[in-house]
């Protein structure tokens, strides 16, 4: 064990009511929403062929001309209350709304810049009318901040000199600024989602990421931090040098899933996904291909399935409405959720072995355990292989209740018959077990 002051405070899951409901949540949805949301991954009749958001930083777009954008900033048609109803129709729980994203654009009222929304044509604060109509819809809302500012002369990629560390010292009170007056005007808030964390500068400020985490904590009990926020005494993020994650859950997935259990490391993860191959903000022209509601379906129960959250991520027009594609995405992923959100909501990790099928879930309040079918078999059997001493007594159907016929095989293996193959989208089966005592009565039981 390495000693360290800026390491993880933690060992093993945070357990509190806040977290426990974190864990709960299933599926989630991002927003990205900013000035680049006016150009859409386009300028001058050009194509960025980058991520949207990041327009800024094409060597094609003058810094001056994306910074005046502010002057054209006014999402006319932005409705926060169609903003929340799409996202309760999808069943999400949690959304994450980007606030200020690298660029400095501030979407909210700050006293600490100028650079920020009551200057454009649009004036009002969005993110206090988007706190209040998730909030009332009954949808946790958490606050994305970027550290890293492009706007702030302040700003320091590394510390090379004393000049750089007195400017990177006035930057981190800007941002303690910044994220104080954030939790005052919108208290409801759950959570922050930190990015612009891996540059040198940063990586140096372990012990400032570690009192700015412990004093937002402070003033905002509850508040959940993931691990994108900190570096530890030795500039090492998400673990430190020991090992251990420093936050409330592993906050590094970012369009990629873990593999399998053991790479989530037994900690409490989400994983956050684009539509698009890649590109968070809104981008006319999508490069390379649009993930159907079945992928991102699937991605959701995978997630579940190791104890993580699905958030999927929206980059709304800068009128402040989404495109279609985005909205039938949402429709799609809703109608799929009425039925089977069972499987999802307050469900996680079974230590049964993974079959072809798809994926097990279980319910963390009743521990009820589900199968979210993807694959049927030529045959229309499908394998289950319970732990040691547990036994499938009995399998239905989640959408009509209908019983499954289950087979005995060897050990206490069964084959769950399906009567009809020509499913058109994943389903999900119940399975009710029993500890110990007879497995279910097969007619060829082999001996
Ligand atoms: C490969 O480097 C990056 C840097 C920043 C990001 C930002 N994180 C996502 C949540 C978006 O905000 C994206 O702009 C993505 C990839």
């Amino acid at each position: 064990q390495v000693p360290l002051q800026h390491g993880a405070h933690r060992i093993g899951k945070r357990t509190d009511a806040d977290m426990n409901r974190w864990r709960d949540y299933g599926l989630g949805e991002f927003i990205h929403m900013g000035l680049y949301s006016i150009l859409g991954g386009d300028y001058n009749s050009m194509h960025y062929d980058g991520a949207a958001e990041w327009i800024r930083s094409w060597n094609k777009l003058p810094h001056e001309v994306y910074d005046n954008l502010y002057k054209k900033f006014d999402p006319k048609n932005f409705d926060p209350e169609v903003w929340a109803r799409m996202a309760k129709n999808m069943g999400v729980r949690y959304v994450t709304i980007t606030t200020k994203h690298h660029d400095g654009f501030c979407l909210w009222p700050s006293k600490y810049t100028d650079f920020n929304i009551t200057k454009t044509p649009y004036k009002k604060d969005m993110i206090g009318p988007l706190v209040k109509a998730f909030d009332q819809a009954g949808i946790d809302v958490y606050l994305y901040f970027s550290v890293m500012d492009w706007h702030q002369a302040d700003w320091r990629y590394d510390l090379k000199t004393v000049a750089d560390s007195v400017a990177f010292n006035r930057f981190k009170t800007f941002t303690k600024n910044q994220l104080t007056e954030l939790l005052t005007l919108y208290p409801q808030t759950k959570g922050l989602w930190f990015d612009g964390t891996w540059d040198n500068s940063w990586k140096k400020s372990g012990a400032f990421s570690d009192s700015l985490d412990q004093y937002l904590k402070k003033i905002h009990p509850g508040l959940i931090i993931g691990s994108r926020l900190r570096a530890d005494d030795y500039g090492n993020r998400h673990f430190d040098a020991n090992g251990h994650l420093m936050g409330d859950y592993e906050q590094g997935w970012e369009r990629k899933i873990p593999s399998d259990y053991t790479a989530t490391r037994g900690n409490d993860w989400d994983c956050i996904m684009t539509i698009p191959q890649n590109g968070w903000g809104y981008s006319k022209t999508w490069m390379g291909h649009w993930k159907t509601p079945y992928e991102l379906i699937e991605m959701l129960a995978k997630c579940v399935s190791l104890d993580g959250n699905f958030v999927v991520n929206f980059g709304p027009k800068g009128d402040g409405t989404f495109r279609k594609k985005e909205l039938q995405t949402a429709d799609s992923i809703g109608a799929w959720m009425k039925v089977n959100h069972e499987a999802i909501y307050n469900a996680g990790y079974l230590n049964w072995t993974k079959q072809d099928w798809g994926y097990y879930t279980r319910s963390r309040k009743d521990g009820k355990i589900y199968m979210i079918v993807f694959n049927v078999p030529i045959n229309g059997a499908l394998k289950v292989s319970p732990a040691k001493k547990e036994h499938i007594k009995k399998a239905y159907l989640l959408q009509d209740n209908k019983t499954l016929h289950v087979e005995a095989l060897d050990g206490n293996d069964v084959f769950i018959q399906l009567e009809q193959k020509n499913q058109q989208e994943p389903f999900v089966i119940v399975l009710e077990t029993g500890q110990g005592g007879q497995a279910v009565e097969g007619e060829n039981k082999h001996v």
